[in-house]
């Protein structure tokens, strides 16, 4: 119940004029502990190269992976989030190397966990690092992404990385069905600790394309789109529904993709299915800032900031974002004014 506190007996400003009371008063807060780090990686040694268009992320080699990890594990960033690069010539219209045991997913999960037990390590299941058409499944003669056939592939794929120690296994597919698949086998393996974030709610959205820059699938997928699977960014209700299948499925943890454009449907999972909630704070979303900040437009820090207390005034339990590193750092030395 809102009370109505009329004028002068109530001024709002009262509780605005100093910082302690300010401090006091904070509804909702930020931490570390909210944070994934997405990662590219790459094949060979020694290699890092920029992405152009996400400036101040990079794809490296597993070499250069291994640093990045342990800065973010000890800035106690909780998990990473692992997408492959693929070279041109492991590409397929079957997407076999998703599920190679010795894929670069499969011995990149291997050498971090090696190295790092306690960082969590999350992994993509989907085919587009993978197709040579560069959508998210196999396809029939017409291009339509089939469902039951890429499920199928996709179950393969987590349980490959299961198998080399992934903690979670996320699928951003929007295939019907694949959690319910994933789990079935994933239990019938013994992997029962192997936790699912399901990109539930995942949007038909045009703020991928700098991931698909980074991650080279652009050029695969060309003038196709992706609206057979994933969602229509005028729709709400479906995505509760979507977010609902999900959980009966199988799903620990379920997304919302993007973010920022998406906070209405992050608020009304979390209130009215009470779920570990995660956004994606995108690529294009990453970039715009970035670019606006670079221009020297808008405060980097501070902008960032403001955005991830959106999510959390939302609902997210955690926000998966580029710029984990950078926030880790401000929260780190206090620098969250
Ligand atoms: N299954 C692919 C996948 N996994 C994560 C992203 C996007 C992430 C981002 O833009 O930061 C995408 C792109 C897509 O669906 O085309
Ligand atoms: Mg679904």
């Amino acid at each position: 119940m809102i009370v109505h506190r009329p004028f002068p007996a109530h001024r709002p400003r009262r509780m605005r004029h100093d910082a302690f009371s300010r401090r006091l008063m904070q509804e909702h807060t930020l931490s570390v502990n909210d944070l994934i780090l997405p990662v590219f990686v790459l094949e060979g040694q020694g290699q890092k190269e920029a992405v152009a268009s996400l400036p101040g992320v990079y794809r490296q080699s597993i070499d250069h992976l291994l640093e990045t990890a342990d800065r973010a594990r000890s800035l106690g960033i909780p998990a990473l989030a692992l997408f492959p690069v693929t070279p041109a010539e492991a590409k397929s219209p079957a997407a076999e190397a998703a599920y190679d045991p010795d894929g670069l997913v499969q011995r990149t999960v291997r050498e971090l966990k090696h190295t790092f037990p306690d960082l969590g390590i999350m992994t993509d299941v989907a085919l587009d690092p993978y197709t040579s058409h560069g959508q998210d499944g196999l396809t029939d003669s017409n291009g339509y992404v089939l469902n039951d056939e890429t499920v199928e592939v996709l179950v393969k794929q987590a349980l490959s990385h299961a198998e080399a120690g992934a903690d979670i296994v996320a699928p951003s597919d929007m295939m019907d069905g694949r959690i319910g698949a994933i789990r079935a086998a994933l239990e019938s393996k013994r992997h029962i600790h192997t936790r699912i974030m399901a990109y539930s709610a995942k949007y038909a959205s045009s703020f991928y394309g700098p991931f698909r820059d980074a991650v080279g699938s652009a050029g695969n997928l060309g003038k196709a789109d992706k609206t057979t699977y994933q969602m229509d960014p005028a729709n709400s209700d479906e995505a509760l529904h979507e977010v609902a299948m999900d959980l009966q499925e199988g799903a620990d943890m379920v997304m919302v993709k993007p973010g920022m454009p998406y906070l209405d449907i992050i608020h009304r999972v979390k209130t009215e299915l009470k779920v570990p909630t995660f956004a994606y704070h995108v690529s294009g979303e990453y970039a715009m800032l970035r670019a606006a900040a670079d221009n020297g437009w808008l405060d980097w820090r501070k902008c960032l900031l403001e955005t991830m207390m959106g999510f959390r005034r939302a609902g997210a339990d955690g926000v998966l974002t580029y710029a984990a590193m950078d926030i880790a750092e401000y929260l780190a030395v206090g620098d969250i004014g």
